[in-house]
C-alpha cells in the first residue's frame, strides 16, 4: 500500500474536477489517498507521501495562483528532493507556459517529476479525466 497526497487549488472547479479524478486513479487496489485542497494541506503531508500530485490552473499571467498556492509550492523547495511527482491544471487562452515553468521549478527542487504535467483547457471532458487517472496511476 502506497500514500498519495493529491494537493489543489481550484477557483472555479475545473482543476477540482482533475484532482478527483487523479485521486480516483491512485487509489489503485488499496492504496491510501488523500485529496486535498491546498487550504488543508501541510507540508507534512507532502513529507508522508510516497508519492505526490499537485494541481493548479494558470492565473495571473501564466503563473500559479498567487495566495496559496504559490507559497505552498515555495514551501516545498526543501522537502521534495527525489519524491514522485505529478503536476496537473486548467487553463483558458494561454499555451501552457505555467505549466512548463511550474515542471522546471520542481525539478529545479530536485523532485522525481514521473510524467509530463497533464493540462486541459477549461472544464475536463470524459477523455480528459482519463487521462488524469491514468497520471494519478502512475504514482503507483
Ligand atoms: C485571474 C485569472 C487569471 C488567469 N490567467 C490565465 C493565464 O494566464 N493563462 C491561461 O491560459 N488561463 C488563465 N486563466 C484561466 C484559468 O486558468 C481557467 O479558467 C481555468 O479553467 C480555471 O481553473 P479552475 O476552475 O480550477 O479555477 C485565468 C483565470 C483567472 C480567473
Amino acid at each position: 500500500m502506497k500514500k498519495i497526497a493529491v494537493i489543489y487549488w481550484s477557483g472555479t472547479g475545473n482543476t477540482e474536477m482533475m484532482a478527483k479524478a487523479v485521486a480516483e486513479g491512485a487509489q489503485g487496489d488499496n492504496n491510501e489517498v488523500k485529496l486535498l485542497s491546498v487550504d488543508k494541506a501541510s507540508v507534512e503531508d507532502v513529507m508522508n507521501a510516497d508519492g505526490v500530485a499537485l494541481g493548479c490552473p494558470s492565473m495571473g499571467a501564466e503563473v500559479l495562483e498567487e495566495s496559496e498556492m504559490e507559497p505552498f509550492v515555495q514551501s516545498l523547495e526543501k522537502v521534495v528532493t527525489g519524491k514522485p511527482l505529478v503536476l496537473f491544471g486548467s487553463y483558458d487562452w494561454g499555451d501552457g507556459e505555467w505549466m512548463r515553468d511550474w515542471e522546471e521549478r520542481m525539478k529545479g527542487y530536485g523532485a522525481n517529476l514521473i510524467a509530463e504535467g497533464l493540462i486541459v483547457n477549461l472544464e475536463p471532458a470524459d477523455q480528459n479525466l482519463d487521462a488524469c487517472k491514468k497520471l494519478g496511476a502512475r504514482l503507483l
